[in-house]
C-alpha cells in the first residue's frame, strides 16, 4: 500500500516536472518568436528608410531620428501632416505611405506632369485599413452578407434593380425603409468608423481646414459584392447624389480573385479620366459630385465597402 502511494506521488511529481519543463520551453519559444518577428519588422522598416534615402536624401534627413539611419515616428508623422497626408503612427504603414508619395512624385516628374494637374478633389489612400485585418474579417463579411434589394427611385438609372449591396447604415427617410443588417454592422462597424476618421483628415487637408474641424456623419454605408452576372458586375458612371458631401470606397479582400473591376474617376481641370486598381485596404476618397464608375468584372467576385458622408456641421 505504501509502495503504491509512493509510486503515485512519484508519478505526479514527474508529471508536474514535465509540465513545468514544457511550459518553460513554450514560454522561451514564444519569446524567441516574438523577438524574431520584432527584428524582421525592424529590418523591413530600415529597408524602407534606405529606399527613401536613395530617392531623396533631404526628405530622409527630415524624417530621420538622431542616428540619421532610421525613421523617427514623430518626424515622419510631422512630415506626412505637412504634406496633407494623415499619419497613422504605425511606423511601417507611414513609411510605406511616404515611399509611395515619393514614387508618385518621381513618376509624375518623369512623365512631365505639372503640379497643377495633381490638384484633384479625390485621392487614393493606400492601406487606410490593414489588408491583413480585412483578410481576417473576410469570412465573417462573407457570412454576414445578404442581398438587400433597394429602390433608388425613378430618377436613378438603377430604379429598383439594385440588389447586390448589404446595408450597415441607411438614411432614415429612405422609402421603402431598409433595415441595417446587424451582423454586417457588427463585423465592419469599427472599420467604417476608422474610414470616416481618415476621410475627415483627408478632407481637411484638401480644403485647408484645421484638422478635426469638419466632422462627418454616415448617411449610407453598405458592402457590395460584384459578380460576373447580368446586373451584378458593374456600377455605371454616376455621382453619389447631390446631397452627399463626400464618399469613401474601401476595397475589401475576396476569396475569388476577379478580373476587371477597376474604378474610373473623372476629375481635374481639364477633366481627366483616372483609373485605379485598388488593393484590399486601399480607399478612394471623393469630394462631393465626383463622377466615377466601377467597371465590369469578368471573373471572380469583387467586394467593396462604400460610405456616403454628410458634413455634420
Ligand atoms: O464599388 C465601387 O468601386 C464603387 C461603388 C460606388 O461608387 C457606389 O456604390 O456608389
Ligand atoms: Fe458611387
Amino acid at each position: 500500500m505504501r509502495g503504491m502511494l509512493m509510486r503515485s506521488t512519484l508519478h505526479q511529481s514527474l508529471l508536474l516536472a514535465g509540465a513545468a519543463v514544457f511550459a518553460g520551453s513554450a514560454w522561451s519559444f514564444l519569446r524567441w518568436w516574438k523577438q524574431r518577428a520584432k527584428r524582421s519588422a525592424q529590418h523591413a522598416i530600415t529597408a524602407l528608410f534606405a529606399q527613401v534615402q536613395a530617392m531623396n536624401k533631404g526628405i530622409a534627413m527630415v524624417v530621420s531620428d538622431a542616428t540619421s539611419s532610421n525613421f523617427s515616428v514623430r518626424n515622419l508623422s510631422k512630415y506626412l501632416l505637412q504634406r496633407g497626408l494623415c499619419p497613422s503612427n504605425d511606423l511601417f504603414r507611414d513609411a510605406k505611405v511616404l515611399l509611395s508619395l515619393l514614387q508618385d512624385e518621381a513618376s509624375e516628374k518623369n512623365s512631365g506632369q505639372t503640379g497643377a494637374s495633381r490638384i484633384f478633389a479625390h485621392a487614393l489612400k493606400p492601406q487606410v485599413i490593414k489588408a491583413k485585418r480585412l483578410q481576417q474579417l473576410f469570412p465573417e463579411i462573407k457570412e454576414s452578407y445578404v442581398q438587400q434589394p433597394l429602390d433608388y427611385g425613378r430618377n436613378s438609372r438603377y430604379g429598383d434593380e439594385w440588389r447586390i449591396s448589404c446595408y450597415m447604415v441607411v438614411m432614415e427617410n429612405w422609402k421603402p425603409k431598409i433595415m441595417p443588417h446587424e451582423p454586417m454592422l457588427r463585423c465592419l462597424g469599427e472599420v467604417m468608423r476608422e474610414c470616416v476618421k481618415s476621410f475627415e483628415c483627408w478632407y481637411c487637408s484638401l480644403k485647408g481646414f484645421k484638422q478635426g474641424s469638419k466632422p462627418f456623419s454616415v448617411m449610407n454605408a453598405f458592402v457590395t459584392r460584384y459578380r460576373p452576372l447580368h446586373g451584378e458586375d458593374e456600377l455605371k458612371k454616376h455621382i453619389d447624389g447631390a446631397n452627399v458631401d463626400g464618399s469613401c470606397i474601401l476595397a475589401l479582400p475576396t476569396d475569388e480573385p476577379f478580373e476587371g473591376g477597376a474604378l474610373h474617376v473623372w476629375d481635374g481641370k481639364p477633366k481627366q479620366e483616372l483609373v485605379y486598381k485598388m488593393a484590399p485596404g486601399d480607399c478612394i476618397f471623393m469630394d462631393t459630385k465626383i463622377w466615377h464608375q466601377a467597371k465590369p468584372i469578368t471573373a471572380g467576385s469583387r467586394w467593396a465597402l462604400v460610405l456616403f458622408l454628410k458634413l455634420a456641421r
